[in-house]
């Protein structure tokens, strides 16, 4: 992904910071988009996404995923940082974009609606911490904001792919071609939209 800094007029724009905002469930922490990858139940895009970072450590993958909430998931990820696998930085932006479309393929009508409820406006995460996923208020002016938005700009890729027809309800997600892209010690499989039902980590374990 190119990592140029964009500018945006906050009136032009949507944006998405709080989950329970009109367009929160855009945001990775969103509840109400559970996924279903290798027979397991996943809270939310964002903890597919924190377990993704450490693909030797399934005992650190499954603490990420017994969380129920995101942002707690979050919280245990920077606790193992040293463990991210090492070409998770020229890794990540790919390893989202796998996520969000997962994500919209296992939600497609809340989630594609969502998207096209937006309509040809930018996407932007508003973060006042976050510039790389987000963009934040300028110092010269707070209508402008500065930042990757690396979040906004994969939401609107998706966006076009629903427009284009290039994803619909029916496709498959295959899984990234990068090394070692494991849950649970084993390969990532092809993600569908129809065989979603419930497993119980217990019982994945037994
Ligand atoms: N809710 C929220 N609070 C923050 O402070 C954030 N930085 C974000 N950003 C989201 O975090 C994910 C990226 O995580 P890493 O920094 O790569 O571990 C991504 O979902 C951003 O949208 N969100």
């Amino acid at each position: 992904m190119n990592l140029s800094q964009r500018e945006y007029k906050i009136q032009d724009v949507i944006t998405f910071a709080k989950t329970d905002s009109q367009f929160g469930g855009l945001s990775n922490m969103a509840p109400g988009y559970i996924l279903f990858v290798n027979e397991v139940n996943i809270q939310s895009s964002e903890i597919l996404y924190q377990a993704c970072r450490f693909p030797l450590f399934p005992q650190i993958q499954e603490e990420i995923l017994r969380t129920k909430s995101p942002m707690d998931g979050k919280i245990i990820s920077r606790n193992y940082l040293a463990y991210t696998r090492q070409d998770w930085n020229s890794v990540k932006f790919k390893v989202m974009r796998w996520c969000l479309e997962v994500k919209l393929i296992q939600n497609y009508s809340k989630f594609s609606e969502l998207l096209l409820t937006t309509g040809n406006k930018p996407i932007v995460e508003y973060s006042t911490k976050d510039s790389l996923w987000g963009a934040s208020p300028s110092p010269s002016s707070k209508d402008i904001l500065v930042g990757t938005n690396a979040l906004g700009r994969l939401l609107m890729e998706l966006r076009e792919k629903i427009k284009s027809g290039t994803l619909t309800q029916t496709s498959i997600i295959y899984p990234l071609d990068i090394p070692a892209f494991l849950l649970f010690n084993k390969n990532i499989s092809a993600v569908h939209n129809d065989d979603y039902f419930i497993h119980d980590l217990d019982e994945i374990y037994a």
